[in-house]
């Protein structure tokens, strides 16, 4: 038996042909493993604003989180929609600041934070899913009182400074999104927090993406924490190189955090309390490439970043974690 991707068989004319079933064949055996190994567990993907680049990716998004769906794990999406909110606070003449990677928040602003991210990424996101099948339910951190929050202050030159409805999570009730993945949907989740505060007028704060889906991610206690961005992954020395760390612990990463710049700040810290917390990895991974996904959980080849927890264990068959 020769050791090529194509063979020769003979057709139902009596002559041969060369057919390509072997390579596919070889992608779905490397999958083996991989499928085994992620069955039942729980995944959370964060799909950033900025990874949302074309209808294609979205597409690709969806049959990858789909795929999961049917292959036995349990995904949950969690969503962003930064650049979208921008664009709509900028159509109604408001304007979008940000301070320490968060959005200051006014009351005004709150509430089209909500609509863009409730009204129409999440449910562009459902839509899409939904081509699949009747799988993807929406909600937002306000239902069923899945995410509460007090009001976050950020912290600038040890100051600590007013960003209006901007949140800090104190509470998640799984309720909810365990009762959608066991009845088999998959939530689509926008980061909208209810607040603690049953007197607070406002009711609602704004939870940056990727501190809502490291939350979540560890308090559902899942697998794994997947965040889907616009860059490869953490580079080592951005904006001067493209080097991406491939891996490391999370003590590793405590000690990178401080000199880590702009939206890479809530994704890593996010990382890190998900490691800390019981999420066996965390990656940041290029939500640009269509499947990553896929690539991601089913292949030996691993894109982007991968956090792991203290100390480092080593699975006895050698496969990485
Ligand atoms: N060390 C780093 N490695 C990679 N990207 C970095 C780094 N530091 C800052 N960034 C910036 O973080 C951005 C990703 O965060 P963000 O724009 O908030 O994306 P998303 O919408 O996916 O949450 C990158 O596009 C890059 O500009
Ligand atoms: C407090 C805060 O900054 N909230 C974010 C929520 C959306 C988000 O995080 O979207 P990405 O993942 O696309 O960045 C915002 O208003 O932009």
């Amino acid at each position: 038996m020769t050791n090529t991707d194509s063979t020769d068989t003979p057709d139902t004319a009596g002559t041969t042909r060369k057919h390509t079933a072997l390579p596919k064949a070889r992608i779905l055996v490397e999958a083996l493993p991989w499928l085994t190994r992620h069955h039942g567990k729980t995944v959370v993907i964060k799909f950033g604003g900025n990874a949302m680049v074309d209808d294609a990716l979205k597409a690709a998004f969806a049959q990858d989180v789909v795929f999961l769906h049917h292959a036995g794990l349990r995904p949950v999406v969690v969503h962003g929609g930064g650049p979208q909110i921008s664009a709509q606070l900028d159509r109604l003449g408001l304007t979008s600041e940000f301070k320490a990677g968060l959005r200051v928040t006014t009351p005004e602003a709150m509430n089209v934070v909500r609509m863009v991210l409730a009204g129409q990424v999440q449910r562009e996101l459902v839509g899409l899913l939904n081509e699949h099948g009747p799988l993807a339910v929406g909600m937002t951190g306000e239902d069923a009182h899945t995410m509460t929050a007090t009001k976050h202050y950020a912290e600038i030159g040890g100051e600590r400074v007013d960003i209006g409805r901007v949140g800090e999570i104190t509470a998640i009730d799984t309720g909810a999104v365990q009762a959608l993945l066991d009845n088999g949907r998959i939530p689509v989740i926008s980061s909208v927090a209810r607040s603690a505060d049953d007197a607070d007028a406002h009711g609602v704060f704004n939870v940056n993406a990727d501190t809502a889906a490291a939350a979540l991610a560890a308090a559902l206690g899942a697998e794994t924490l997947m965040v889907l961005t616009d860059v490869e992954g953490l580079y080592e020395d951005w904006p001067h190189s493209d080097e991406v760390i491939s891996r490391l612990t999370a003590s590793e990463l405590e000690a990178l955090l401080p000199d880590l710049a702009s939206g890479m700040v809530p994704k890593m810290q996010g990382c890190l309390h998900a490691v800390r917390n019981g999420v066996t990895t965390a990656r940041v991974i290029d939500g640009r490439v269509q499947h990553s996904i896929l690539l991601e959980i089913f292949t030996d080849e691993g894109i982007g970043t991968m956090v792991v927890p203290d100390p480092v264990a080593t699975d006895q068959e050698g496969l990485q974690p």
